[in-house]
């Protein structure tokens, strides 16, 4: 099939690597003109596991093009999806105006009849007024060629988005007519041999059901960053109270794994999405709000626990931080905790040593403005002279350091550690002051926090 795809960004451009992949003639628009001849060139200008092998056969097969030029893209296509972003607007609502002014263009452009599928994640309604704006575009130019608008919400991870389009759990595609699933069917033929994933409903019941699986996940996280803080009060160690109700099936052990917070380019705009869209609707939701605070009070919590031990003027002292990206196996840098934290550390006078495998050029442009952070190219650099460590990304390479060695080249012992990465005993035999998520110190004691209160937790959040 000839596919066109607005958006080279993480959705589009794994979605169009993944079908080309598998035959299909894909052309990929995207306005930003840099990112289009980069990606002809087979740069991809993200770090995505996977993803350039496929570049590189798509491109090399001709079966994989990148373009500005959106009216032969439009007019040539069976299918096009919009796979724009979908930003925060400031009432937390999402800004579907880059959605809508692909809708505007398509209308502009098309010439025979087409299926328009959304894969940007928008609210519930959203797929009626892209109906709207390009059949009025149609209308301003005297047209009238059949469209459907269709709902295909795309639920792939940053990490292992490759691995995840290529086999997908479910494959949700909201529609308007019978028609249309002919068309999904054989455009998803090759992800969908054996086991049939692909679910047909109502365009509105695909549109909330993004939303609703990743409120759902937030509400995981959130969920048991709640139970870490009071375990940590009550003198309980959440790791074991996690494999406790993991094992019930009920509970499952997926997406409980305490933090310092969930980030990222979706969870933080998707719950204040779908709580925008509640209350426009006329109902006043009470878990999302609750979700969002829980999360932002974690993201502080790193500084909190450091500052416990070293106090909140940390001017003369070193700190390392490992890991920025949101996630591991990324460079993305969107609402990652690594943020907060930094901007406390340097407004409490800290140097700050920085090391991510992939995110540090993202990480060095959010932070260009600033000063007394410096970005190294291994973890040992990081931790030369440092007085305290602070985990925020659990890379694999994190795991298993050797700590004799991080004795020898920290200054201090301090590890506050945001992923539970190590046994809080085996650290405490290697001699280091242990800090992490939901457990008591070796000591026994609650971590002590700076700041605690909910009031003393956003003066901090507002003073970063
Ligand atoms: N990132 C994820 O893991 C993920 C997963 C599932 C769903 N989503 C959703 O998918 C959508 C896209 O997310 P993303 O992370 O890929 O975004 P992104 O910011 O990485 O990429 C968006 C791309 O769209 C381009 N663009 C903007 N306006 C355009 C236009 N008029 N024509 C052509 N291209 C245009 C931008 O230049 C950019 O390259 C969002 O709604 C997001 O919520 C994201
Ligand atoms: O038990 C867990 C699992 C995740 N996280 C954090 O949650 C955030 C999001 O992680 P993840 O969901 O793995 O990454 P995303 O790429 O943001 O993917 C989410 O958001 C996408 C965009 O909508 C969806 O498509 C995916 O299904 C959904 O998992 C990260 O900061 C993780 O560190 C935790 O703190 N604890």
């Amino acid at each position: 099939m000839k596919v066109t795809i607005f958006g080279s960004g993480y959705v589009g451009l794994v979605t169009g690597a993944c079908l080309a992949h598998v035959g299909h003639q894909v052309t990929c628009v995207d306005i930003d003109a840099e990112r289009v001849e980069r990606l002809n060139r087979g740069e991809s200008p993200i770090y995505e596991p996977g993803l350039d092998t496929y570049l590189a056969s798509g491109l090399s097969e001709q079966l994989l093009s990148f373009t500005t030029d959106a009216e032969n893209a439009v007019a040539d296509a069976d299918v096009i999806f919009i796979a724009v972003g979908t930003p925060t607007c400031e009432d937390g609502s999402a800004d579907t105006r880059f959605v809508l002014n692909v809708a505007k263009t398509i209308g502009k452009y098309l010439r025979r009849p087409s299926l328009i599928v959304t894969k940007s994640t928008v609210p519930v309604g959203t797929a009626d007024k892209i109906y709207e704006a390009v059949a009025e575009t149609l209308a301003y130019r005297d047209l009238s060629i059949k469209f459907h608008v269709a709902s295909n919400p795309e639920f792939l991870k940053e990490g292992a988005a490759v691995n995840d389009f290529m086999k997908p759990d479910r494959i949700i595609v909201g529609v308007d007519a019978p028609e249309v699933v002919d068309l999904f069917r054989q455009l998803y033929a090759a992800f969908n041999r054996n086991h049939d994933r692909l679910m047909v409903m109502d365009v509105r019941s695909a549109e909330l059901a993004k939303y609703a699986a990743n409120a759902m996940l937030a509400t995981k996280i959130s969920f048991i960053n709640e139970m870490a803080n009071i375990a940590e009060r009550v003198g309980a160690d959440i790791e074991a109270v996690r494999k406790g109700i993991g094992a019930d099936p009920r509970i499952g052990y997926h997406f409980i794994y305490p933090g310092c917070g969930y980030g990222g380019s979706c969870f933080p705009k998707d719950v204040r999405a779908l709580e925008s869209t509640a209350k426009q609707f006329g109902y006043e939701p009470q878990i999302l709000p609750a979700v969002e605070s829980v999360n932002s009070r974690q993201k502080h919590s790193l500084f909190s626990k450091l500052a416990g031990r070293l106090g909140s003027d940390l001017r003369g002292q070193t700190i390392a931080v490992w890991g920025l990206a949101f996630k591991p196996q990324t460079d993305d840098m969107r609402e990652a905790p690594s943020i907060p934290l930094i901007k406390s550390l340097l407004v409490a006078g800290a140097r700050v040593l920085a090391f991510d495998p992939k995110a540090s050029d993202a990480c060095a442009e959010i932070f260009a403005e600033y000063e007394g952070i410096d970005f190294v190219d291994t973890k040992e650099a990081a931790v030369t002279e440092a007085d305290a460590l602070v985990i925020c990304t659990e890379w694999k390479s994190f795991w298993s350091p050797d700590f004799a060695q991080l004795r020898r080249l920290m200054r201090g012992r301090l590890v506050v550690d945001g992923r539970n990465l190590y046994d809080t005993a085996l650290m405490a035999r290697e001699g280091f002051d242990y800090i992490s998520i939901g457990r008591p110190t070796m000591a026994g004691e609650t971590p002590l926090m700076a700041v605690d209160t909910d009031e003393e937790l956003s003066v901090l959040a507002d003073a970063v």
